[in-house]
């Protein structure tokens, strides 16, 4: 049996479940039924973890609903810190956590209502992000999509984001608009997309398509990556609230471009998981 918890963070939820339940590796299929909302238990993505929990340090794998491995979740690593804390691996003092984008610090508040994560430090840098093309930052590009001109960014904060600058934003653009990014061969591992309009030097507000999931209410690494092409571009100063349709998350950027991200988990469950469902594998893979 695999137990799970599920919780959200401003309505992009997550389903956590301990390594010690899962007997043989899930398979992408697996995934993708278990995060299917009405095959499995339905969540934006699957948070595997603790797996070495030393001095304070807490290894995590993540996944998305379609399978795929990534590399760092904002909202997943608030919820993955709650988690910890929950389960009484961590107390009100900050502690570490280690993803496949890098280790971050995190400390939990207000009786797991609120956590803070030292996310890492943003990267403008074609190399890093990774964008196709001459080694460059990559600001202000123009990209082309459904015969519309739209100007972006690109950011990496351990996962990938293009950050497109709009007048008018909308969940429609976001999904008409989001696939077509998500997959530009520019982007070689794929890009998770924001649509940014900055509402003043202190407040941005964005819609968000994520590789590998579709469009979600709330992102913690897109929150991250909009605010520091904000501030990049002199937009914005360091301290940015963001708005999203899930709601806020506050993000503090350094001088260095280190962002700091505060804001809300919830609890929704917790529950286990039966193999009975995976006999429907054949009928969502088809
Ligand atoms: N919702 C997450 C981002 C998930 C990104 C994932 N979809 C990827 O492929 O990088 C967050 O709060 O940061």
């Amino acid at each position: 049996m695999m137990r799970f918890w599920k919780y959200h963070g401003l309505g992009n939820d997550y389903l956590v479940m301990p390594p010690e339940d899962i007997s043989k590796e899930l398979t992408p299929a697996q995934i993708r039924l278990i995060c299917h909302p009405h095959y499995g238990i339905g969540s934006d993505g699957l948070l595997i973890g603790p797996f070495d929990a030393e001095e304070q340090t807490f290894r995590l794998r993540l996944f998305n609903p379609d399978g795929g491995e990534f590399e760092k979740s904002g909202n997943g690593l608030r919820i993955f810190a709650r988690y910890l804390w929950d389960m009484g691996w961590v107390q009100n003092k900050p502690f570490h956590i280690l993803t496949p984008g890098g280790k971050v610090t995190a400390q939990v508040f207000e009786g797991g209502r609120r956590v803070t994560v030292e996310m890492g430090q943003v990267s403008f840098h074609s190399s890093r992000i990774p964008v196709a093309g001459p080694p460059r930052e990559v600001l202000q590009e123009s990209i082309e999509v459904q015969g519309r001109e739209f100007r972006f960014c690109a950011a990496t904060i351990g996962n990938p984001h293009c950050v497109i600058l709009c007048d008018d934003i909308s969940r429609e653009l976001a999904c008409s608009i989001g696939p077509h990014v998500e997959t530009d061969p520019r982007f070689p591992n794929r890009t998770n997309v924001q649509f940014l309009k900055v509402l003043d030097r202190a407040t941005i507000q964005i819609e968000i398509w994520e590789r590998g999931v579709g469009y979600t209410l709330a992102s913690g690494s897109s929150s991250s990556a909009a605010a520091a092409v904000a501030h990049k571009l002199g937009l914005c100063d360091s301290h940015i609230t963001v708005r999203m349709p899930g709601g806020e998350l506050d993000i503090q950027i350094d001088p260095d471009y280190a962002i700091t991200m505060t804001g809300a988990v919830t609890k929704i469950c917790e529950g286990q998981f039966d193999n009975e469902a995976f006999d429907a594998l054949n009928v969502i893979d088809n």
